[in-house]
């Protein structure tokens, strides 16, 4: 289990979170989302005792952070959001390197990983590309087989293939067992792979949920296809309008008013959607700065 319980940092007058919240069980892929500057980086470089915090408390299997930070380390795998090593040192050397610091590296599933990600191992580091950089970052995060994986935007700098692929890595760590953080700013990958999601706001979460229940809890988009009245819908927030149809935002507690009102219409065809999680998350942050 992870837990992060209402840290709060200021780098001088500066803010970096006000107050962030979370806990992750063992086996969940759990998604921080939020825009640039939200406070994802601070609250990763926090868990990971890279910062202090002024406020709050971390503790991850249990360890406190930073306090037992060593006793838990090498069941960490962590991948900031700029990977750098060793500008001279060859790929494969730094493998090698690296895997002294555990017991136990599985070779057969680093070069498994190696040639899954396509990553030419005969390279400098200071040689390779940011995305190239990335791969080898996420290798030396996984290799051995961490119960804590702590990924800070690991997709940024990756083409979509290999975006899947990064994707199927972090399943397979899951179904391992693996408990899983990763922040993002693309919500369709968030979408994709997390059983949980916190979306992040100047400093605090604003909502978190499953994906599932974001998307059921949150408004529907309501198309009428040929609606003979439209005025009798004014109250309601209008997603879309062409001729043929009109697409409503209609909250969940607003549902049983509009189906009243449209039992009192003509019209073609109806089509309910749930929102995506962008919608859902553009709306959050819209209606929060009005
Ligand atoms: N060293 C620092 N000194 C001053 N302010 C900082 C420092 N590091 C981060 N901040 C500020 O803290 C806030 C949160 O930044 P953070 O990097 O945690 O956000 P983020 O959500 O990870 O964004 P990004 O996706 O851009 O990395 C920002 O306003 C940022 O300017």
């Amino acid at each position: 289990m992870i837990k992060v319980e209402h840290i709060k940092k200021y780098y001088g007058k500066y803010l970096g979170v006000e107050d962030i919240s979370f806990k992750i069980k063992k086996g969940e892929i759990y998604g921080l989302i939020g825009p640039n500057g939200a406070g994802k980086t601070t609250t990763i470089r926090a868990m990971m005792g890279m910062i202090s915090i002024d406020k709050g408390e971390i503790t991850i299997g249990g360890k406190k952070i930073p306090h037992d930070l060593k006793k838990i380390k090498n069941q960490i795998g962590y991948l900031p959001g700029e990977v750098n090593f060793y500008e001279t040192m060859k790929v494969k050397d730094f493998f090698d390197f690296n895997d002294r610091f555990y017991k136990n590296i599985d070779k057969e599933y680093e070069n498994e990983l190696i040639k899954l990600l396509e990553l030419e191992t005969n390279k400098k580091f200071k040689e390779l590309s940011m995305g190239n950089k990335k791969k080898v970052g996420i290798i030396q995060a996984i290799i051995h087989k961490p119960d804590y994986i702590i990924f800070d935007e690991p997709t940024n700098g990756l083409d979509p293939l290999l975006q899947q692929k990064l994707y199927g890595i972090l399943k397979r760590e899951k179904e391992r067992g693996a408990t899983i953080l990763f922040s993002s700013h693309i919500l369709s990958e968030v979408e994709k792979i997390c059983d949980r999601v916190g979306i992040v706001k100047k400093g605090k979460i604003i909502k978190e949920n499953t994906i599932d229940e974001l998307s059921k809890m949150y408004k529907k988009a309501i198309s009428i296809y040929k609606l003979d009245d439209k005025n009798k819908f004014k109250d309601f927030e209008i997603k879309e309008e062409t001729d043929s149809f009109i697409t409503y935002f209609v909250k969940n507690q607003n549902l049983n008013k509009f189906f009243d009102i449209l039992s009192s219409c003509t019209y073609e065809d109806i089509e309910i959607k749930r929102p995506s999680l962008e919608e859902i998350f553009i709306d959050y942050y819209r209606s929060d700065e009005e």
